[in-house]
């Protein structure tokens, strides 16, 4: 007996220093040598992530602990957690995210995907040279001029899906849209009636990235094991559902792949002379072609493939779930839609939104700022791991310790806002003066720094089109069926339940 009891007590001690005492007691060091200018948020083995549940569970928002505890202490720089044995930290003063973002190089995102083979070579998760020729390529392809050619392309998929959706299913509804704004943007017409596993290809593709990406949330066995193998994840002891996920990542890879090979053929019969008409397809084969001929070949299919997964992960659920938060408030404050109706009669009419009107929808724009200032879908950045010791203003960062940027942390400041926790869409019809003791790191829901996201004017472009002419054509309610609203969690912050809306149609 006494073996097994020793057994067992040596098993227990180790798993309270693994688990408590290894991160904490870093975590303690710090709090004592930062003081105020640090928060204690340490949960075992869950750290942010237990936070963040605690927080939906109790106050049916979750950031509702974090944004508390950062108003009563306005000092605070940053928010020191754990994330399984490892010291969390939560960067959310400014200066502090501002260092963080121009020293990118110091940092390792971590894949949210777990599957090397999906995503790991486009833009989101590259690094170094690989990173900089990405971004100097796709850059010259998200300028507002290059973008705006896909604007009749945006209204006819949000006329169409508007009309054939049964809109039930609020976040469903919108990334439908929006997935099919990526796909469009990437493959062009190529892609008219694809489908991936038997659906059309921007239902598959979200129901897939949505199923990987929240795996970690649904079940303690899928978080742990994430947390001890990440990317590789998949590869140890797979059980049935992780089996099931990579047989259709492998497929959706091939029909993929198919389609590439398809564009890399007529494009070598047939270039595309007008760049202004490419999709981002076009560009990358066009630019394929070319190093081939040079015999300077640095993309080559998979980085293509990876691109395209990349953006549609990085582009379809973050618009989607901005876009659907704004229909919330518009339903929420009825007052504010007849404004924003009015705003669209006016500058639209019965048109289509086109280059003059899109930047005279002043209101639209200010309703989905103050969308992204208070309830911003990507409420952290993704999770990094500190790649070598270094020095944060007067954090001393361990090798290997894990580290995200809380890019809205400033925001619910009264600091930088007036009444910061209150939704007043007004405050940003004053264009000037909206944001007190600004450094450039205050106000920023698409990140700052080199690293920024790339996506920022097609993501404002669709959010507006997407608003403008949902309410025109629709009267947005609230479901008198749904006691309750909340900001949860689904990989990124949205407004749950998913049948929270009423779409009704307004009489022409
Ligand atoms: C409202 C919608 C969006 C929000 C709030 C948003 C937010 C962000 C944030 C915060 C980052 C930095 C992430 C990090 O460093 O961990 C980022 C990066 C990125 N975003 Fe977006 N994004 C949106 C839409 C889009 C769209 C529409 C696309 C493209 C179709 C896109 C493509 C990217 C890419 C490729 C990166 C990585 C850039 C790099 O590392 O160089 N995003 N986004």
């Amino acid at each position: 007996m006494e073996p097994i009891l020793i057994a067992i007590f040596s098993l227990i001690m180790l798993m309270v220093y693994f688990l408590i005492i290894k991160p904490l007691v870093p975590l303690l060091l710090l709090k004592l040598q930062l003081g105020d200018k640090a928060i204690l948020m340490f949960y075992p083995i869950f750290g942010f992530l237990g936070v963040l549940t605690k927080s939906i569970q109790i106050n049916n928002d979750l950031m509702h602990s974090i944004n508390h505890a950062l108003r009563k202490n306005p000092k605070a720089k940053v928010i020191l957690s754990n994330h399984l044995t490892k010291p969390f930290i939560m960067l959310t003063g400014s200066e502090y995210i501002k260092d963080s973002f121009l020293d990118h190089h110091d940092y390792e995102k971590m894949n949210p995907f777990m599957i090397p083979s999906f995503l790991q070579k486009g833009l989101v998760m590259s690094e170094g040279e690989s990173w900089k020729r990405q971004r100097k390529f796709l850059g010259t392809a998200f300028t507002f001029e290059k973008l705006k050619s896909r604007l009749p392309m945006m209204n006819k998929v949000i006329e169409y899906i508007s009309e054939n959706d049964d809109k039930s299913h609020l976040n469903d509804f919108m990334a439908r849209i929006t997935g099919e704004v990526v796909i469009r943007s990437f493959f062009g017409e190529l892609v008219e009636g694809f489908q991936l596993e038997g659906k059309d290809a921007q239902v598959a593709l979200i129901q897939l990235t949505g199923e990987i990406s929240i795996m970690q949330l649904q079940s303690a066995y899928y978080f742990i094991k994430y947390l001890l193998f990440k990317d590789r994840m998949f590869e140890v002891f797979p059980c049935k559902k992780e089996k099931e996920i990579l047989r259709r990542v492998e497929n959706i890879r091939m029909k993929l792949n198919e389609l590439i090979l398809k564009r890399i053929q007529q494009l070598k019969e047939n270039p595309v002379q007008d760049q202004e008409k490419m999709v981002f397809l076009d560009l990358y084969v066009t630019e394929y072609l070319k190093q081939q001929k040079q015999n300077e070949q640095q993309i080559d299919l998979e980085e293509i493939l990876h691109q395209f997964i990349t953006l549609f992960f990085a582009g379809t659920d973050t618009t989607a779930t901005t876009s659907g938060t704004c229909l919330y408030y518009l339903a929420k404050y009825p007052e504010i839609q007849s404004e924003i109706l009015e705003e669209v009669n006016q500058v639209v009419g019965n048109a289509d939104i086109n280059e003059d009107n899109l930047n005279k929808l002043t209101k639209v724009n200010a309703l989905i700022q103050e969308v992204l200032r208070l309830r911003n879908p990507a409420f952290v950045t993704l999770f990094r791991t500190v790649k070598r010791d270094k020095q944060v203003q007067d954090i001393k960062l361990k090798k290997g310790w894990a580290l995200v940027q809380m890019q809205n942390a400033s925001s619910i400041q009264d600091s930088h806002f007036d009444n910061a926790t209150e939704f007043n869409y007004k405050r940003w019809f004053d264009k000037g003066n909206v944001v007190k003791n600004d450094n450039g790191y205050i106000n920023i829901p698409f990140a700052a720094g080199p690293r920024n996201c790339i996506g920022q004017h097609m993501a404002l472009m669709e959010a507006k089109i997407i608003i403008a002419l949902l309410v025109r054509k629709y009267k947005i309610l609230l479901n008198p069926d749904v006691q309750e609203v909340r900001f949860g969690v689904k990989f990124l912050q949205t407004v749950e339940p998913d049948n929270c809306l009423f779409f009704k149609k307004r009489i022409q």
